[in-house]
């Protein structure tokens, strides 16, 4: 693939749960630098795309490929290299909730760090002054040696987001990075994602439940509807009757 080609990019894909297609026939590229919402219904598949972009996941037809790599095709350990450029953040933070903060920002260097220079920074931690940067770029430098778990949920995003920083990665994916916290907290850490991809160029794929975060933070709004695309359209192009069309309930009788 060409550097000019998609960052990501998706070929004919279907994922299977046993007998469940909880996506079908996703055809979807993402450049470099796009900011883009994943929206729908729970259960539409937004995850299960996420989870298929960051190679934890492999579909069961199609092709997923990443920083011009079909995922499919790698070694664990050059899957390990790809997946260093791809920093994912969740809903539920995925922290280490008794260790320090520092420990838990410093996790970004797994994969490039080596196994001894991981357990010694446990220990005694080290690069702690590129830890403390990532803190102060997410707002929280006091934090550093705080224990994780007695920071409020927007504090433990914002050090889920220092991790990703440390960790340098070319795509960011976010799923339902905001879900748990309160509309103020919400805004403050979409502002934080929004700003780090404007300011490093960095691509940028979240799932949203919020239509209005998804419009006023990316470029290009997808929808997602039992496991299909239902319109990938530039965020200003989105319209009531889309959103109605994207959550409609569908009552059996
Ligand atoms: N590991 C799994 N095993 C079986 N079914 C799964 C698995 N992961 C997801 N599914 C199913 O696939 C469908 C899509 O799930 P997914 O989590 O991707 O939806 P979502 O759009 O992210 O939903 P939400 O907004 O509620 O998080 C759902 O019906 C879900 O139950």
């Amino acid at each position: 693939m060409s550097a000019a080609g998609p960052i990501l990019e998706l070929k004919q894909v279907g994922q299977w749960f046993g007998s469940f297609p909880a996506l079908a026939e996703i055809n979807l590229q993402i450049q470099a630098g796009e900011r883009v919402a994943l929206v729908g219904p729970s259960g539409a598949g937004k995850s299960t795309l996420i989870s298929l972009l960051n190679g934890t996941l492999f579909p069961t037809q199609g092709e997923v490929w990443a920083i011009g790599r079909n995922l499919s095709m790698l070694s664990p350990r050059t899957l390990r290299r790809v997946q260093q450029q791809i920093g994912t953040i969740y809903q539920r933070f995925h922290l280490v909730d008794n260790l320090r903060v520092v420990h838990n920002v410093n996790a970004g260097h797994l994969g490039r760090w080596s196994w001894f220079k991981s357990a010694l920074s446990l220990l005694w931690p080290l690069e702690v002054e590129v830890a403390a940067k990532a803190l102060t770029q997410v707002g929280i430098p006091e934090k550093l040696y705080d224990r994780t778990d007695q920071l409020s949920g927007g504090q433990q995003q914002r050090v889920a987001l220092a991790r990703v920083l440390v960790q340098n990665p070319t795509v960011i994916l976010a799923d339902e990075p905001i879900a748990s916290l309160d509309p103020e907290r919400s805004r403050e850490i979409m502002d934080l994602l929004r700003n780090l991809s404007q300011s490093t160029g960095k691509t940028l794929v979240m799932s949203l439940h919020s239509i209005e975060l998804a419009q006023s933070h990316c470029d290009r709004i997808i929808g997602l509807r039992q496991g299909q695309i239902l319109f990938d359209v530039p965020s200003t192009a989105i319209s009531p009757e889309m959103i109605a069309a994207l959550y409609r309930i569908d009552h059996e009788y």
